[in-house]
């Protein structure tokens, strides 16, 4: 048997888990040994390699996570914020790093990923590539170098089919801008305008979200002054390169102490 590391896919059969299958069989990195989707799903007893159009893999799709991640070295995971908590619990009592790319989650969410961080690698971002995440540091620092009269705003775009904004990217970029400013994002932030809102307040940093088609995700950082404006642009334009990113992670985390990591870690960046 190859000492590759084993890894399980959460949501095997979702937009972002057909997409981590194909990177993970392909890779010659790592070996799939488990693929994971809701109980009643029609999925359950297939062949997961088939269901990505890869012919058949030998692993077929199972509802009950723990003898899987019992057998592996690391779990994906690209599910929604409660499936991610269950997750969470059972990759740490496997000793598995559990890659998390779910966004949406909230901040008494994400808190409850702490006791599972005390027993294995949670290496969680709300995107997984490289170019949103250069871009997250570019952010810091031309908001560090601009003052209030240039007014923050992140614009995102994604598929008709996204439950949640603004997007984890979004929110990411937001952070970084405040983060750059000096200020904290939750006093600062204005996303969901509406209606009479009122003048911009000076400061703030503001949120819009588009939703349409198949757009994979694309965002913008805009700032905003009397005379000029300067926009720091991200577009994806395939999955593959947040599948990368995970499948990167997944590795990177073989090695390191139980803990909460990102993608910025993972890079290096
Ligand atoms: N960090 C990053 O780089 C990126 C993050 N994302 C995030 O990843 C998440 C998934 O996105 P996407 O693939 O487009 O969504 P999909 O809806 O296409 O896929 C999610 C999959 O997870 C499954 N799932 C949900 N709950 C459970 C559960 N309790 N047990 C097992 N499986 C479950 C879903 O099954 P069912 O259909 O039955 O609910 C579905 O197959 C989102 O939060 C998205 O924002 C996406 C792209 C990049
Ligand atoms: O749901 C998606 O599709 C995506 N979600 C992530 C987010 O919320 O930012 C990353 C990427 O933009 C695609």
């Amino acid at each position: 048997m190859s000492d590759l590391p084993g890894i399980v896919i959460t949501g095997a059969t979702g937009r972002m888990g057909q997409m981590l299958v194909k990177t993970v069989v392909q890779s010659g990195k790592a070996r799939l040994v488990g693929a994971i989707e809701r109980e009643g799903s029609e999925a359950i007893g297939q062949d997961i390699g088939t269901l990505c159009g890869l012919g058949p893999l030998g692993v077929l799709v199972e509802s009950d996570p723990l003898p899987s991640f019992a057998r592996a070295q690391a779990v994906i995971d690209f599910t929604a914020p409660a499936a991610t908590l269950e997750f969470a619990a059972l990759a740490a009592q496997a000793r598995a790093v559990h890659v998390i790319g779910t966004t949406g989650m909230t901040e008494a969410e994400i808190e409850q990923l702490a006791p599972a961080a005390l027993h294995a690698v949670i290496i969680r971002a709300g995107n997984m590539s490289l170019g949103v995440n250069l871009l997250t540091q570019l952010t810091k620092k031309v908001a560090a170098a601009l003052d209030e009269d240039y007014d923050i705003e992140v614009i995102e775009a994604h598929h008709n089919q996204k439950v949640d904004a603004p997007s984890g990217t979004a929110l990411m970029l937001g952070e970084a801008a405040a983060e750059g400013r000096g200020v904290s994002l939750k006093d600062v932030s204005d996303s969901g305008r509406d209606g009479i809102t009122g003048a911009r307040k000076r400061g703030d940093i503001g949120f819009s979200a588009i939703r349409g088609g198949d757009i994979v995700g694309e965002h913008d950082v805009m700032f905003a002054a009397m005379g000029e404006r300067i926009i720091l642009r991200h577009i994806a334009s395939d999955r593959s390169v947040f599948a990368r990113g995970a499948l990167k992670a997944a590795l990177w985390g073989q090695d390191k102490s139980p803990g909460q990591y990102d993608m910025i870690d993972v890079l290096g960046l």
